[in-house]
């Protein structure tokens, strides 16, 4: 049995090996002429991705597949229980095997993914210490709006040639200012479409650093936080 150098590379402790860091986002969804279908799985990776080299924590990848509302309608998505189900459990049970895992920060960017219920039966089944961290979602704004575009400035998938295109009455999901039932159904799009309607799509670098960085900080903290929980 090989004996593993547990003590190499910019580790925060021997201990980080136990943790791991995996992005879910949605790789099917309409972010407007500017931003690519899957931003949120980038936007997620990047942060999941950033937060494992400063900290020594297992970059796991991403999860395929993304759940929404039903009343959502801007991309191709799958029930909460059947992404649960069929592609986050088996995923993380594989890791955890595998890797000798204790833990695992899930880093989620995508507003549809309203999976934090179903964590503690998770961790119960899995035995395994789960952190759901969704940050991004909580500060990044509307949906595909100037948030979201500023953060895919910095990651260089925005297209800012396509900037005079981001019109609602053309790219209904752009701050979800045009899907009707969505706003009609849930107050949080409907207070989110007015933002954007007011504020339109500005797209600020030092606005798009700042929110990936406040989203790694806070994965950071979570991977710290499980090193002083795992023994
Ligand atoms: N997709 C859903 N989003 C939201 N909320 C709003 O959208 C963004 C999330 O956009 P993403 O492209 O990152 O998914 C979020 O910041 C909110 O402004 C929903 N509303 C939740 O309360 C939702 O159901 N689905
Ligand atoms: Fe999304």
């Amino acid at each position: 049995m090989v004996r593993l150098n547990l003590d190499a590379g910019n580790i925060l402790s021997e201990k980080v090996h136990r943790i791991g860091v995996i992005a879910l986002g949605s790789h099917l969804e309409n972010h407007g002429p500017a931003l690519p279908i899957d931003t949120d799985s980038k936007i997620a990776s990047y942060i999941a991705l950033e937060a494992a080299l400063r900290t020594g924590a297992r970059f796991l990848g991403v999860i395929y597949g993304a759940a929404e509302f039903p009343y959502v309608k801007h991309g191709i998505h799958m029930e909460p229980e059947e992404l649960v189900e069929k592609e986050l459990k088996p995923t993380l049970r594989k890791a955890r095997r595998l890797l000798k895992l204790d833990a695992v920060v899930i880093v989620n960017a995508h507003g549809g993914n309203d999976l934090e219920d179903y964590m503690e039966d998770l961790m119960e089944e899995l035995d395994l210490e789960i952190v759901w961290n969704s940050r991004m979602v909580e500060i990044e704004g509307p949906h595909a709006g100037s948030g979201e575009l500023s953060a895919g400035l910095i990651l260089g998938i925005a297209d800012l040639g396509r900037l005079d295109e981001c019109r609602p009455e053309l790219y209904p999901e752009i701050g979800m200012i045009g899907l009707k039932e969505a706003r009609e159904s849930n107050r949080e799009i409907d207070r989110a479409a007015r933002t954007c309607e007011k504020e339109g799509i500005n797209p600020d670098p030092v606005l798009g650093q700042r929110l990936l960085e406040d989203a790694v900080e806070s994965a950071v903290r979570d991977i710290k936080n499980l090193l002083d929980l795992i023994d």
